[in-house]
């Protein structure tokens, strides 16, 4: 059975960051994901985790000064030292919230050395935090303008290269919509890979239920394969977060 995840940054954000982590608990959640934690001391969140009983599900990384930086830099041949250096950082934080995933993030790049920068980054990564669990995640260009993945054959192509154990894909069924158009035909291409699942209604990225995507099917499907991993509700709510919860149900 597959368990619920509420994405801290854009769910619950009527309440301050900490108030959200009781919210998501009452509200039904069994984890927790926050896309950039670091501004917030890790004691702090762990103190409301052990609370609420919640998991810390995934985090994102680099950078940590995400607010005004750039979407990462794992694929901007550049910053290479950058990146090892914010990773090492990231995984320490990660490791003392106990977080399921680490995303990754590729940043704005393209082209040959971008992909060649990317893989030995993920590659070095994967090497050095083996009991972590690291995710890349295919994202749409018209959201991220310039980000380097936005293209699920080739996420699978790089991790098949890499063929590390604990390197896998974040399957965000809001992106696989706007990259392909078939939510259900490109899981079924690459489920072998995933780690993770979000979730995010089309259009608007609202709540999941009620837009062009067909959630009920992909909830079906994901159900009779077996898929035992968290899904997270990365959206905007289109009001109150508790009153678009039904999904979840
Ligand atoms: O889908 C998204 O936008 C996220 O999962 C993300 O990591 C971007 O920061
Ligand atoms: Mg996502």
């Amino acid at each position: 059975m597959p368990r619920f995840a509420a994405n801290l940054t854009l769910l619950f954000t009527e309440l301050p960051f900490l108030d959200r982590f009781e919210a998501a608990r009452a509200a039904g959640f069994d984890g927790v994901e926050v896309l950039f934690p670091y501004d917030c001391p890790a004691p702090q969140i762990l103190e409301r985790l052990d609370r609420t009983g919640l998991a810390m599900v995934l985090m994102n990384c680099p950078p940590p000064n995400y607010a005004d930086g750039p979407r990462g830099f794992a694929a901007v041949p550049a910053a290479e030292a950058r990146f090892r250096t914010d990773f090492r950082r990231a995984a320490r934080y990660a490791a003392t919230l106990g977080a399921k995933h680490l995303h990754i993030m590729a940043g704005a790049a393209e082209g040959e050395a971008a992909r060649a920068c990317f893989v030995r980054n993920l590659a070095w990564a994967a090497q050095s935090a083996p009991r972590l669990s690291l995710t890349i995640e295919p994202i749409n260009g018209q959201d991220m303008p310039g980000y380097f993945l936005q293209d699920f054959g080739l996420a699978a192509e790089i991790l098949e290269r890499i063929g590390a154990p604990n390197l896998r894909l974040q399957f965000d069924a809001y992106h696989a919509h706007r990259l392909t158009g078939d939510v259900l035909g490109t899981w079924d291409r690459v489920r072998h890979l995933v780690a993770h699942v979000q979730v995010g209604g089309f259009p608007g990225r609202h709540e999941p239920l009620g837009g062009e995507i067909d959630y009920p099917a992909f909830f079906a499907r994901l159900k009779a394969q077996g898929y035992a991993g968290w899904i997270s509700g990365e959206y905007h709510p289109a009001g109150a977060t508790r009153d678009g919860l039904a999904w979840i149900r």
